[in-house]
Formats: structure tokens, sequence, C-alpha cells
């Protein structure tokens, strides 16, 4: 729709019209003011660390341990460097580089791959990207012989420098039940002197684990389950009958926790794997007894490395 100008009526563009003037414009005949020269730039003439895209959303084929591919909901974010002097990056060259790899199996292999076409594509000198997914993974039931499936929130996410130089981070979460070893200690108190029965409380708890791949190395999502569970042992459960249930309260007698011992047993278990060069874990134990959580963070503590800066567990909430 055009406004003619001298009597103040609307043109109404012809639909051949409206595709004419799209065919024969082209983007190249258009205003580009992502590449207007430095006069344009508002505010302050600076680099900006990160610029680009959150959130977009596609299906995308993931591998299994075992080389099974599935097709997952991704959420992909994409940003990269921008130098001074210079107004904007062409913003749709992040998708479309993406793009061009969408028929690909994802795993962390492949960032490196996208990362080096967006750097490229958009001339830029660093580039991030991030790939978010629920990963479903079939769970056996503790005595009743049955499963179901759970899902793992999950991320593959990647970093190319200045200098070239990749950090390739795998984020898994394990939802994990933690019984209080104080509130179980308390309770055997009361029943011994003084035949009370108590119930030691325990809560729902969730660890995030990120962790930083050995260069060359690769690590299958099911690689970081099997860390989590051989370190917490009480994972949630999906398919539950009584049998299941009274098994599932033996292990949580067998393995309390506070927040403190969980950071400390998944160190045990991710220290000792040569495929992970650095790694953190943050936990958040949402207390039963307390209004509040119980939350910790540990890490490997290689230099330049994860550094356990501040975190303040609003992304963990269960
Ligand atoms: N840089 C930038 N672009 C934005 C922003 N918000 C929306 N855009 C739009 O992103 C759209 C796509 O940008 P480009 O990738 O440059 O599109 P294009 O110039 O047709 O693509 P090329 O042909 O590759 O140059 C443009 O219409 C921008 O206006 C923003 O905050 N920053």
């Amino acid at each position: 729709m055009m406004k003619d100008k001298k009597d103040n009526s609307i043109n109404l563009v012809s639909p051949k019209d409206f595709y004419g003037v799209a065919a024969n414009c082209g983007s190249s005949s258009l205003p580009d003011m992502q590449n207007a020269d430095s006069s344009q730039i508002k505010g302050a003439n600076v680099p900006i660390m990160q610029v680009g895209m959150h959130n977009f959303k596609l299906p995308l084929k993931f591998i299994s341990k075992d080389c099974e591919v599935r097709e997952l909901q991704a959420s992909v974010t994409g940003t990269v460097s921008l130098a001074s002097n210079s107004k904007g990056i062409n913003m749709s060259r992040i998708m479309r580089t993406f793009y061009d790899f969408k028929e690909r199996v994802f795993s962390p292999e492949i960032l490196s791959e996208i990362l080096r076409a967006m750097k490229k594509q958009v001339s830029t000198s660093r580039a991030g990207i991030k790939i978010s997914f629920q990963y479903p993974m079939k769970q056996k039931s503790l005595r009743s012989g049955l499963e179901g499936w759970q899902y793992y929130d999950c991320a593959y996410e990647a970093r190319l420098d200045d200098l070239d130089r990749l950090r390739r981070l795998v984020h898994f979460d394990f939802v994990y039940s933690s019984a209080c070893p104080c509130s179980a200690e308390l309770s055997e108190h009361a029943r011994i002197n003084r035949d009370i029965y108590c119930v030691p409380h325990s809560q729902r708890s969730k660890v995030r684990v990120s962790v930083e791949l050995a260069k060359g190395e690769t690590l299958f999502i099911e690689d970081l389950h099997a860390h989590c569970l051989n370190a917490l042992k009480t994972e949630t459960q999906v398919m539950v009958k009584r049998e299941d249930e009274q098994a599932f309260a033996e292990l949580n007698g067998a393995y309390v926790k506070f927040v403190e011992d969980a950071a400390r047993l998944i160190y045990a278990e991710l220290d000792k794997d040569s495929r992970i060069a650095d790694f953190e874990a943050a936990c958040i134990h949402l207390e039963s007894l307390h209004s509040h959580n119980a939350v910790s963070v540990i890490c490997k503590g290689k230099p330049g490395g994860f550094n356990a800066s501040f975190n303040d567990f609003s992304s963990l909430v269960c």
C-alpha cells in the first residue's frame, strides 16, 4: 500500500506490482543501515562484546551414544563481536549460516565448523553459539523392571576467540532427591532416646554440570548422565510402583547428602574423566525444611576456565 503524496489518497499496490517492486529492488538496492558509516553510530563508538540472535528455534538431529539419531526441538543463540566504527552486523547471516548446517547430525564436534562459518559470513573476530535441547533417555524403574522416558535439559556451547582458539562446552541438568544427613541423625536420635518416629526432610534437587571438552575429545549426554548417577545415586524416578518407592526410600537412606556433599561427589566423578578439561557444577536443594534453598558451586579450577564466579542460581530452580 503506498500513500499518494498529491491528494492524500492511498494507492493500493497490486500484488503483481508488489512482488515486481520486491523482485526489482532486491536487498542490494535497499537502505542498509547496519553497514552505514561510523557517523551513524549512536552513543559511544566502542566495540561490542556480543551481538546476535537469542532463542531461535528449529528441529535438529542429535545422535545418542548407541548411534541412534533423534530429531529434537532446539533453541539456538548465536552471537559475534562487533568492532568500533561498525554500526551493526548483518543479523540474518547468523541464522542463515546456521541453517546451512540444519540437516547435519549435531554433536559438540560440529560447532567449530559453524563458528568458523559465522566469523567468515559476518566478518567478525569472535563468535559463540549455544544450542539448548531436551534429551530423552529411557530410565529403568528401581525394582519393578518397568521403564519410562526421562527428559534432560542439555546444551552444546562453543566459542571461537580472536586468535581462533576454540572452547567446547556441554551443559547437563540432573534432577535428584537429597535427604538431609543432619535430619536423618536427629530422627534416629529421637527414635532411640525418646521412641519418637520422625521423617528426615528431603527435597527435589538439581545439579547443572558444565564441562569443557579436552582438545579432540568428545562426550555423549549419556556419559554425563552416568557420572551424575554414579555420584549422586538418588535420581528422581519416572515409572514407580510401591516396590520401586521402597527401593527409593532405601537409596535415600543409604545416600543422604548436604549440598556440599553433592558438589564434592560430582567433583570426584568428573575429575576422573580425562575427556573433561574443566568443569563447574552448581547444585541447588529446594529445601523442604527452609523457606529458601541450599546451594553450592564447585569447579576444577583450570586457569582461565570456570572460576565459580558468583552464581545467583536463578536459572537453576527446578
Ligand atoms: N544489526 C542489527 N540488525 C537488526 C536489528 N534488529 C533488526 N535487525 C534487522 O535484521 C535484518 C536482517 O539484517 P541483514 O542480515 O543485514 O539483512 P540483509 O542486509 O538483507 O542481508 P545481507 O544480504 O546478507 O546483507 C535487517 O532488516 C535489520 O534491520 C538489530 O538490533 N541490529
